[in-house]
């Protein structure tokens, strides 16, 4: 099938280069020359394990290809075409001021498809974006064909995405669900037709209404950030009873009603989609008179969550930390990415410079994002960032683990030790073994454990 794909960042660069896998003809555009440059130059501007070399091979064999804008993208893809060319949008909707979903570029995307399309297309909206967006993204672009007098015929579809940075190929790949949300029969037997090669079972392909598939995706992030901070609480809990959390999480999550997944208690949830998105869903419910009640607890609980580490620091070596050198262990919202975005490394080590403290930091792969994120503090000298996890930990007061990264796991202890000035671990997402930490001489403190 012939597709253009608005958008070069994680979700469209993903679907671009997925699609062009099963040999698809797909175009990818973006806005941003730098990006583009990259990706001409063969350098991917993200990092996502295994994404090079898919981009590599579908760019090899002639199934991918990058344009700038809009314009030059549907040129040729309808050069090259006399199928309806699907068009998919995946644009960022970042948090507006008022915590809404801010929806200019999926508007700015859907102007200029009205504007430069020439044959008959499906746009679908790839985007998480509040209900109703198909229907504002349809007006868009119908009243840029009636300006310009032209009658093509399109649809607009949703067709959300679930994909996980770090694991995004795999779950592009073997995804649970594809939710194709259309009310068209034309546009869901073409939907159908471009998604079955990606499933074991037909079954995971779910047809819905368009606005239900707007939804499902709010949904189903609130759901999961609900199971998170859920958890925090728990983990709360257990600190005050001396109950491990972890035995909790596997008790609770061995009833098949619940399931294990996404019960970790932790240091708060961060990244690009969870925070902006439960904001976002919030706004939603309250623009129809629906008083958000669990979303605004569980919003509460992941802000205070990201104190824990630094009111733990806090109470066992006093308030003002001038003088003191703080180890930080991680500096992504998650493994396996350099995002930064609402991590709650920044939250902590925000609050320890503030505080007086001299912090360290290593991340494996994230520390030249982390020089843009804290450029005023690495200025003013607050916070210097290491290549190596040990060169953090060099003469530190004690050591805050923020992101579980493999290699934390494996370090090796009695080094670790020799290394910190006090042997004070804060493990903010239960990734250390306690046991083995007590039996090496640590005071070890993770997050609703004994
Ligand atoms: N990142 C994730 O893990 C993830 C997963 C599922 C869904 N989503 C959702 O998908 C959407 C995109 O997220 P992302 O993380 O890929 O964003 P991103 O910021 O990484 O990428 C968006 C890209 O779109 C480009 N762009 C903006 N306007 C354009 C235009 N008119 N023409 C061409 N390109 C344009 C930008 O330059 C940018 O490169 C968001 O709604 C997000 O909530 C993200
Ligand atoms: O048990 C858990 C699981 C996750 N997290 C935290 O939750 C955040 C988000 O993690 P994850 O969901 O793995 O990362 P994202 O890449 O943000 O993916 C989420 O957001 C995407 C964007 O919408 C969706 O597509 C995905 O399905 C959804 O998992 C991270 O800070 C994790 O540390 C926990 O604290 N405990």
């Amino acid at each position: 099938m012939n597709i253009l794909v608005v958008g070069a960042g994680y979700v469209g660069l993903v679907t671009a280069a997925c699609l062009a896998n099963k040999t698809n003809r797909v175009v990818c555009v973006d806005t941003d020359p730098k990006k583009l440059a990259k990706l001409a130059s063969g350098q991917i501007p993200i990092y996502e394990p295994g994404l090079k070399e898919i981009v590599d091979a579908a760019v090899s064999n002639k199934y991918l290809t990058f344009e700038l804008g809009i314009k030059a993208g549907l040129t040729k893809v309808e050069s090259e075409s006399t199928e309806p060319t699907l068009v998919f949008i995946a644009v960022g909707t970042p948090q507006g001021e008022d915590g809404s979903a801010d929806l200019r570029y999926v508007l700015a995307a859907a102007r200029e498809i009205g504007q430069q399309l020439t044959q008959p297309a499906i746009v679908i909206n790839k985007s998480t974006v509040p209900v109703g967006t198909a229907e504002s993204v349809k007006g868009e672009v119908a009243w840029q064909l009636f300006q310009r007098k032209c009658f093509i015929e399109f649809d607009v579809a949703s067709n959300p995405e679930f994909l996980k940075e770090g694991a995004a190929i795999e779950d592009f790949f073997k995804p649970d669900r594809i939710v194709i949300g259309t009310d068209n029969e034309n546009t869901k037997a073409n939907m159908l037709k471009l998604y079955r090669p990606f499933v074991d079972d037909e079954k995971r392909l779910l047809t819905v209404g368009v606005k239900e598939a707007e939804l499902i995706k709010y949904a189903s992030n609130a759901m999961l950030a609900t199971r998170i901070s859920f958890m925090n609480e728990i983990a709360n809990i257990c600190d005050r009873y001396g109950i491990d959390v972890e035995d909790v999480r596997q008790g609770v999550g061995m009833d098949s009603r619940i399931g294990p997944a996404f019960l970790k208690a932790g240091c708060g949830y961060g990244g690009s989609c969870f925070p902006k998105d439960v904001q976002a869903l919030v706004r939603i419910a309250q623009s129809v008179g629906v008083e958000p009640l669990v979303l605004n607890g569980v919003e509460s609980r992941n802000k205070k969550q990201k104190q824990y580490l630094f009111e733990h620091i806090v109470a066992k070596m006093g308030k003002d930390l001038t003088g003191r050198k703080i180890a930080v262990w991680g500096l992504a919202f998650k493994p396996e990415t350099d995002d930064m975005r609402e991590a709650s490394s920044i939250d902590l080590i925000r609050a320890l410079c503030h505080a007086g403290a001299q912090v360290v930091a290593h991340d494996p792969v994230a520390k030249e994002v982390a020089e843009q994120v804290f450029a005023d503090l690495i200025r003013n000298g607050r916070l210097t960032l290491v290549d190596h996890a040990m060169a953090a930990t060099q003469d530190a007061d004690a050591l805050a683990l923020v992101t579980e990264w493999a290699e934390y796991k494996t370090a090796d202890l009695d080094a670790l030790k020799q290394s910190l000035k006090a042997a004070i671990v804060f493990d903010g997402r239960n990734h250390l073994n306690p046991v083995v930490m007590k039996q090496h001489g640590f005071h070890y403190a993770g997050v609703g454990r004994v």
